[in-house]
């Protein structure tokens, strides 16, 4: 409902917000521009009797002087019969510069205000006001359920490895800028409500006009006791006394009120303060202009500059969660369908593998509904099955469409009883990996319904690991079902094989390190740096495969580590592919598995072709910062990878330390072991604020946490407490 509201508010309301927001930008900076000129004495330092005295001694026929809000002090005289309006510095009278408003930014006023037509572009204005303060609030509830709580409101917004820059952009500049904006639309409504009389406008009380006058000679203006009584930083506005006329006075506007002086006297002869209603709609009205406070304008400009971004971005997002929702065709109605298939999702991807399901099991001549977790109902009278596919939100939190699910499900009569299967999507970089998964898994367990299946877990949107799961769930349910998700990626580009090496064999781990250069001659390589990730398109296979880089396109050559498995479509691919042969590649970002910047010490942790991007990161270190590798495999003679290239970094500094394991060697270790034999020197690299990158399969990177965990204790530091903190990062397979 709330994203709805603000997708919607956010689409219709785009265009002219963007118009608003950035003529209010251009606006907001006039303030600062005029206060820039002015000369601003200190409180206390001149009286409004010496500022007149020294304005009618530099412009005889001062008529009126007036502070602008900027704290610019203007001066308005006739002389010899032509006025005049100029700029001065209130402690000497001197000219500063000839005062004219700009046609510039009142033409940028008349859009701001009303899109430069009548009253109806004013209520145009208004209403789009009110959008904003919606769009503010809906974004900040929504930012708040992503993060997993208000308490998380500003700790650091994740994305997965997966997600496009656009939504993650929006989420940031929005909570950056959210102050100002709420504060801006609030006043703009406000000004918008009192025009057209939805609010009242609190009138300003005003003095009545003096009647009674002696109508004596007047006296000189600075020795004038209540002009002398008024300080000039409390001064709007004063109006001299007709010239030559002994029964005019002066009126006097100051910061609370107004009210009447005799030019002979020099004493009040009528006062009224404005009222606080009146103040309180000046003080909005100033706060909105960014007159009170220029430096807080700008700020509010600053705010405003980011609303066509919001709006451009927030538009991407939209656009992307609506090309990845489901098109389904022949969803079968809830109460005759025999496969009910719910799915959790926030950004929409896992809606195209629930389709891949949907699409299977109709095949199958399954009558297959499919609805999101928050709309599960008693309605399924003739279904045989259950099966869940949700993803995982803020800090193992469900995704939008399935906060309701766990409430609903113990809300369902005590005969309802359905054979289930959960399906969770999630990133291994998320310290909380498919907890949501796991959490409607356990509720279903306490359910006491039949478990069709082990609860599987999707890592990236991995589309193998999808089919994997089909498979199980063919054999569960004695349909020989075969899954197949086509995830949108980025255009391909053909890379041709260059260098080739193969490892392992002796050790039944066969790993190819290969390297590839455009096919096309003039072309160059995509940007990467290594540990970001290349898509491979197997021919015949519209999933792409994943690898981690082990390479920069600075390098000149794309690399990867590939162990072929033996039923491995795209390993055995890569692995089978002749030199000068092609393959269709894209680049997929990674820049959570990325050395942090600076000169901290990095430590590396990799087994097998973990060393992939590990390697890249060592090549790429050419200020020699200090590098520790602890390297795992089986034996050395047949899977050292790298190990040449290894021994000239060793040797020209970009690696510090090198610490091998291999597990089938004399002497078998693994890298955790290595890692416990070095205990002191890590826990001095940990207490000099190291970085630690690790990088191969699941098992290891567990092994490894829990060893790294026991060697910390003593610094009181954890695996947990480090992930949050950056320093820790995990890219496991
Ligand atoms: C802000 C954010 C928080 C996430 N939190 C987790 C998490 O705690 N655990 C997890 O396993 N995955 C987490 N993920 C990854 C998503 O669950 C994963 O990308 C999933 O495939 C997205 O599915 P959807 O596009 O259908 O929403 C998070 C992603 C984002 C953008």
């Amino acid at each position: 409902m709330k994203r709805r509201l603000h997708s919607l508010l956010g689409l219709l309301f785009g265009t002219l917000l963007l118009l608003i927001a950035s003529s209010g930008a251009i606006l907001s900076v006039q303030p600062a521009m005029e206060r820039s000129l002015a000369t601003v004495p200190a409180r206390g330092a001149v009286n409004v009797a010496d500022l007149a005295a020294i304005a009618v001694q530099h412009y005889p026929g001062t008529e009126q002087i007036e502070r602008l809000p900027s704290d610019a002090m203007l001066v308005y005289f006739t002389h010899n019969g032509n006025p005049g309006a100029v700029l001065i510095d209130p402690l000497t009278g001197k000219f500063i510069a000839d005062y004219q408003p700009s046609a510039f930014f009142s033409w940028i006023k008349d859009l701001h205000r009303a899109f430069l037509w009548d009253s109806r572009g004013r209520a145009i204005v208004g209403v789009s006001a009110l959008a904003m303060l919606i769009l503010c609030f809906s974004g900040v509830f929504l930012l708040a359920s992503r993060l997993g709580g208000w308490k998380k409101m500003f700790t650091p917004i994740k994305s997965a490895a997966t997600d496009a820059i656009g939504p993650r952009l929006h989420a940031e500049l929005a909570r950056a800028a959210v102050l100002g904006l709420v504060l801006s639309a609030f006043t703009g409504v406000w000004l918008s409500a009192l025009r057209f009389d939805i609010l009242t406008e609190a009138p300003e009380q005003e003095a009545t006009f003096p009647t009674t006058l002696a109508g004596s000679a007047p006296a000189p203006i600075d020795t004038l006791v209540a002009l002398k009584q008024v300080d000039l930083r409390d001064l709007h506005q004063l109006i001299f006394p007709f010239p030559n006329d002994p029964l005019d006075v002066y009126a006097l506007r100051t910061h609370q009120g107004s009210g009447y002086i005799d030019q002979a006297s020099g004493q009040w002869l009528a006062y009224t303060d404005y009222g606080n209603g009146a103040m309180l709609q000046t003080f909005i009205m100033e706060l909105h202009t960014g007159d009170a406070y220029w430096w807080l304008g700008l700020l509010f400009g600053i705010a405003a500059l980011t609303v066509p971004v919001l709006v451009v971005t927030g538009t991407m997002t939209w656009w992307q969660r609506r090309q990845n929702s489901p098109k389904l065709k022949g969803n079968a109605a809830a109460h005759l369908a025999d496969t009910i298939v719910l799915v959790g999702s926030e950004m929409q991807s896992t809606w195209g593998f629930a389709q891949a399901l949907h699409k299977a099991l109709t095949t199958h001549g399954c009558l297959v509904h499919i609805a999101t977790m928050n709309q599960l109902a008693p309605h399924y009278i003739k279904a045989r099955r259950l099966l869940i596919l949700t993803a995982t939100y803020g800090d193992g939190d469900a995704p939008a469409s399935a906060q309701q699910f766990l409430q609903k499900l113990e809300q369902l009569p005590l005969t309802f009883n359905l054979p289930w299967a959960v399906l969770g999507f999630g990133d291994r970089q998320f310290e909380r990996f498919c907890h949501f998964a796991d959490q409607v898994s356990l509720a279903l367990q306490l359910q006491q319904w039949p478990q069709l299946l082990a609860t599987h877990y999707i890592n990236r949107q991995s589309g193998q690991a999808f089919e994997q799961w089909g498979a199980a769930l063919g054999q569960a349910i004695q349909l020989p079902l075969s899954l197949h998700y086509t995830s949108i990626h980025p255009a391909t580009m053909p890379l041709t094989l260059y260098e080739r090496s193969g490892y392992g064999e002796a050790v039944n781990a066969p790993t190819c390190i290969l390297g590839f250069t455009p096919t096309h001659s003039g072309k160059a390589l995509p940007h990467f740096t290594a540990g970001d990730l290349v898509g491979i398109i197997v021919p015949g296979s519209e999933t792409p495969r994943l690898y981690s880089l082990a390479s920069s396109s600075q390098d000149g050559i794309l690399g990867i580590c590939v162990r072929r498995h033996k039923n491995g479509l795209c390993s055995n691919f890569l692995c089978q592919l002749k030199l000068g042969e092609v393959a269709n590649i894209f680049i997929q970002k990674n820049p959570r598995f990325k050395p942090c910047k600076g000169k901290t010490p990095i430590i590396l942790i990799g087994a097998g072709t973990g060393i992939g991007p590990l390697i890249g990161f060592i090549r790429a270190n050419t200020t020699r910062r200090p590098m520790f590798l602890y390297l795992g495999g089986r034996r050395a003679d047949s899977d050292f990878l790298y190990q040449e290239e290894l021994q000239s970094y060793l040797a020209d500094q970009r690696l510090s330390q090198l610490h091998l394991a291999f597990s089938r060697s004399q002497q078998p270790a693994y890298v955790q072991d290595e890692l416990q034999l070095d205990t002191k020197q890590l826990q001095e690299l940990m207490a000099a604020n190291a970085q630690i990158l690790v990088c191969g399969g699941r098992q290891m990177a567990t092994d490894v946490a829990s060893t790294l965990d026991k060697i910390f204790l003593p610094l009181a530091l954890n695996i947990k407490a480090l992930k949050q903190q950056g320093r820790y990062v995990e890219d496991s397979y």
